[in-house]
């Protein structure tokens, strides 16, 4: 069987040569497996090693025989050089920190107090990252600082131990006083609260109480102080958004200038939690604080709060561990100033900031230093006043549109106008912004700024300014009407362009003339002050301003005295509540929030400005310059006149205490002849200069009546009537036929007749004898040339012309009646004044009321009116210089309208 040898033996060598194989993998396993156990050693030995330290495993017989073993050499060499390198390179740490710190921290935040202590700080825009409060030492490399970062970077959580209340207020007073020594004076405001403390938190610092630098409160004021802080967040936040910014740094970064201090709020706990609600509060105020560059020192307040935060937990009286240097080290904590010291530096740094913010500043102080450098695209912002030397800004634009004034007779309104006026006018050129002034007061209050006798400039950015228009409401409502037309206008021209505000079709339409409209109303509830037609309007219109005059850039400022002002709004909170800038004079009552009792406080020549609809936190208080005394505005307006009266026109000037002469009047010296004759009557109520006039076209019932029994109004509307048409007709081209029937009036009408004689027009006097004949002439006769009918007081005439002649079928009466109904037709208009209706209604019968097609009614009541407007019920009480015209060609209904002013002249 040498085959089946053959093949057992191959197999016996293939094992052999398998176990072979598997014997060698084995082996070389063990062998891995014996280096990978004595590496497993070496370092379970460094490990031992490394946390008993190396000096202490020396001394330790295992480790340190363990560590003899031959399979652990290079062990204790290894950690030898690494340890060496660790010191090496540790050694260098403290100066490295020394150097950072003189750089990031450097002058007051850093030296030594005697370097800096009572002196002012003058860094006006960046502050210090880092603030030292005490040092360290790692070994013998020296002591290094110690420094925590404070202001728009983070807050401090104080922890204390047994005995270093002491330690801690010496602590923050110091770290305090490094901040006011390194900021500019006044940038920057303390609070101090302390659970505990009746008298005196850090008492030290009380000399800085009497300045804006350090408030105190009261342990029960803990709500009043967080309400601020949460106010003054509020405030700064939303002015940074809208500036598109998220904190307050960065719209100062961009700006190069500070809006706001910087407030550093120190709360003194006593290791209790706090009640849910000022906790819920304060931890809102953590989270959104730094933002608006307000930094929290927490003592012995055990919450977590949100927001950055660095702690110091005290070891001890000199000693603290901080979270800036971790767990291992202690930091000792700078020496404390002296209390004589420190309160010593806070009484020097309170007078240098008293003498700074100096005493009131002028109106000077409120205007830039180059006139007209401002763009309105966006918003009006001015500052009106200061607070602590600091200037209070009037922000108009997107969140505060409309602003409401209020405060008690004398406490300074019209004083505050003129500062915010002055203010706006010298930042915006009147391409940027565009005034419409009224004022319902008795008094002249912004006549100065439309060119007066004394002197001749004007306000360039006043488009129009309306005095003494207390009497005259329909003003206002011609105001509002003005300003809804130019809103429709704005809306339609920005959706031409495809824009939704001012900001869009500017940018739209650059050559477009698109200033912002600020329209002051002053006593503006005098709008309100009837049950009538024009409080609704006024209602109706105001609101549809108020609503969407904020995208289109028109603003209303409405000034009151305050309750007057505030009950105007009943029933109408639309306007009231878009009236968020609020401005409460002192002692003005319900302009601001009802619980906000600021204005109650506020001292004399103050305002509390407030953006936020009149609540707490939104509360500015400002010192108003004086800006009304004399020469004070008008040397402003005289440098803004030479600068830019060349390009704007004069602002329409609306007196309601002066009647206009017919002679300045735009619409009469316009007059020249041709065309259809008008007679001017007098002046509308209008924004813009217009004349009430009536054109005598040869269309039926083209006759004018005057009524009632208003002697001078009564001659004025006739004689500017006469006039006027006189002047549209060639010499010899018109009759006059004049006839006076009172005789007061004679010489009046006498010299009138004299006057048009003397410029050449056919003049024919008649008595009242003659007055029916001659109206049988005109009905009769064919037309020769245009007549005007002058008749005063013709009711006196109507038993006359009731009697008819023996024989003749008609009376004078009767032919009158004619010439009024077809008169117009040949030319012949009549000018009548009846003394009253019912002498119209006689003289008309029962079919002629459309033979008056116009009038205009004095000492009349409305009531009596309606039968000569189609019966429409016509509001008007009677009042001296004005009358109620009437064109029922013209008019929908009647409109006010004031005679113009007819000098008496001796005859
Ligand atoms: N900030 C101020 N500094 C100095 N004087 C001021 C100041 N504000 C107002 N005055 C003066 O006080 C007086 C009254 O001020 P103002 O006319 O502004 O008050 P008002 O509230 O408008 O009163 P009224 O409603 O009765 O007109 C004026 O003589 C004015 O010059």
């Amino acid at each position: 069987m040498p085959k089946a040898n053959e093949q057992k033996r191959r197999v016996v060598s293939a094992l052999g040569a398998v176990r072979e194989k598997l014997g060698m993998v084995l082996g070389a396993a063990q062998a891995g497996r014996q280096i990978a156990e004595a590496e497993l050693a070496r370092l379970q030995l460094e490990q031992q090693v490394v946390r008993a330290g190396i000096d202490a495993a020396a001394g330790d017989e295992n480790l340190a025989a363990a560590l003899r073993h031959p399979v652990m050499a290079g062990v204790r060499d290894k950690l030898d050089a690494q340890r060496n390198a660790f010191y090496a390179d540790a050694a260098t740490v403290p100066a490295r920190l020394r150097d950072l710190v003189a750089q990031a921290a450097s002058g007051p935040a850093s030296l030594p107090p005697s370097a800096w202590l009572g002196r002012p700080g003058l860094e006006p825009l960046t502050p210090p990252p880092l603030w030292r409060i005490g040092s360290s030492t790692m070994d013998n490399s020296g002591p290094f600082p110690v420094v925590v970062p404070l202001l728009d970077d983070s807050h401090l959580a104080i922890t204390t131990a047994p005995r270093t209340r002491q330690a801690v207020e010496s602590l923050i007073e110091g770290l305090l006083l490094r901040v006011l020594s390194s900021m500019e004076l006044g940038s920057v405001r303390v609070h101090l609260w302390d659970v505990a403390q009746l008298t005196a938190v850090l008492p030290n610092l009380y000399p800085l109480s009497r300045t804006s630098a350090v408030t105190l409160y009261d342990p029960d004021q803990l709500g009043v102080l967080l309400d601020e802080v949460t106010g003054h967040i509020r405030r700064i936040h939303a002015q940074t958004m809208q500036a598109g910014h998220t904190s307050l740094r960065g719209l100062r970064d961009q700006l190069g200038q500070r809006i706001e201090p910087w407030r550093v709020v120190v709360l003194f706990g006593n290791g209790e939690t706090w009640a849910a609600e000022p906790l819920r509060e304060l931890k809102r105020i953590a989270g959104a604080a730094l933002a608006a560059g307000i930094s929290l020192i927490t003592v012995d307040i055990p919450t977590v709060l949100a927001g950055s935060f660095e702690n110091i937990r005290m070891l001890g009286e000199h000693r603290a561990a901080t979270s800036m240097t971790g767990p291992n080290l202690v930091v000792d904590l700078d020496q404390p100033i002296p209390s004589a010291e420190v309160s010593a530096a806070a009484s020097r740094l309170a007078d240098a900031l008293v003498e700074k913010q100096g005493g009131p500043r002028s109106f000077r102080d409120l205007l830039p230093a180059e006139l007209g450098q401002e763009n309105s695209a966006r918003e009006l912002r001015a500052p009106v006043g200061f607070f602590e030397g600091d200037p209070v800004e009037v922000v108009i634009g997107d969140a505060s549109p409309h602003a409401l004034i209020g405060g008690p007779s004398g406490s300074g309104k019209t004083n505050f106008l003129y500062a915010l006026l002055g203010s706006l006018a010298a930042r915006y050129p009147p391409d940027e912004l565009a005034l419409y002034l009224l004022d319902f007061k008795e008094g002249v209050s912004f006549a100065g700024l439309a060119p007066g006798r004394r002197d001749a400039s004007w306000l360039p950015h006043a488009r129009l300014i309306g005095v003494n228009v207390n009497t005259d409401r329909e003003f206002g409502l011609a105001l509002l009407r003005f300003l809804a037309d130019e809103l429709r206008r704005r809306s339609a021209a920005a959706k031409e362009h495809e824009v939704t505000d001012l900001a869009g079709l500017r940018a739209q339409d650059p050559g477009g003339h698109w200033p912002r409209i600020v329209a002051v109303i002053d006593e503006f509830q005098y709008l309100f002050a009837g049950r009538d037609g024009v409080t609704n309007t006024a209602t109706a219109l105001l609101e549809d301003i108020a609503r969407r005059g904020r995208a289109q850039g028109i603003h209303l400022i409405l000034a009151s005295q305050d309750i007057a002002g505030i009950d105007a709004f009943w029933g109408k909170p639309a306007v009231f509540e878009q009236c968020t800038l609020r401005i409460a004079m002192p002692k003005a009552r319900r302009v601001l929030a009802e619980t906000n009792m600021a204005a109650v406080a506020a001292p004399k020549w103050h305002a509390v400005v407030n953006h936020d609809s009149g609540v707490a936190h939104g509360n500015q208080l400002a010192h108003v310059p004086d800006a009304s005394s004399k020469d004070i505005f008008s040397s402003l307006q005289r440098e803004l006149w030479e600068r830019y009266a060349q390009e704007h026109q004069r602002p329409r000037l609306f007196d309601g205490a002066h009647s206009p002469l017919l002679e300045h009047s735009g619409a009469f010296t316009a007059l020249t002849p041709g065309g259809t004759p008008r007679a001017l009557l007098g002046q509308s109520i209008d924004v813009a200069d217009t004349a009430c006039e009536v054109e005598l076209t040869g269309a039926p019932g083209r006759n004018l009546a005057v009524l009632g029994t208003a002697i001078a109004e009564a001659l004025s509307i006739m004689d500017a009537a006469a006039r006027s048409l006189a002047r549209q007709y060639p010499r010899h081209e018109v009759e006059f036929l004049v006839a006076c029937l009172v005789d007061r009036c004679a010489p009046a009408v006498g010299e009138l007749a004299d006057g048009l004689e003397a410029d050449g027009h056919r003049v024919v006097r008649l008595s009242d004898v003659e007055l029916g004949e001659h109206m049988a002439k005109l009905a009769e006769e064919p037309p020769e040339h245009a007549r005007i009918l002058l008749l005063y007081g013709v009711d006196g005439a109507l038993p006359l012309l009731e009697q008819k002649s023996p024989g003749q079928l008609k009376s004078g009466l009767d032919h009158f009646r004619l010439v009024l109904k077809q008169g117009p037709g040949k030319g012949i208009h009549t000018i009548g004044w009846w003394r009253s209706t019912a002498r119209l209604k006689d003289t008309l019968g029962f079919a002629g009321t459309d033979d008056i097609g116009a009038w205009a009614a004095l000492d009349v009541q409305g009531s009596e009116l309606s039968q000569f407007a189609a019966g429409q019920v016509v509001h008007w009480s009677p009042r001296p210089g004005r009358a109620l015209f009437f064109d029922r060609s013209t008019h929908v209904s009647p409109e006010v309208m004031i005679p113009f002013d007819r000098p008496e002249h001796p005859s």
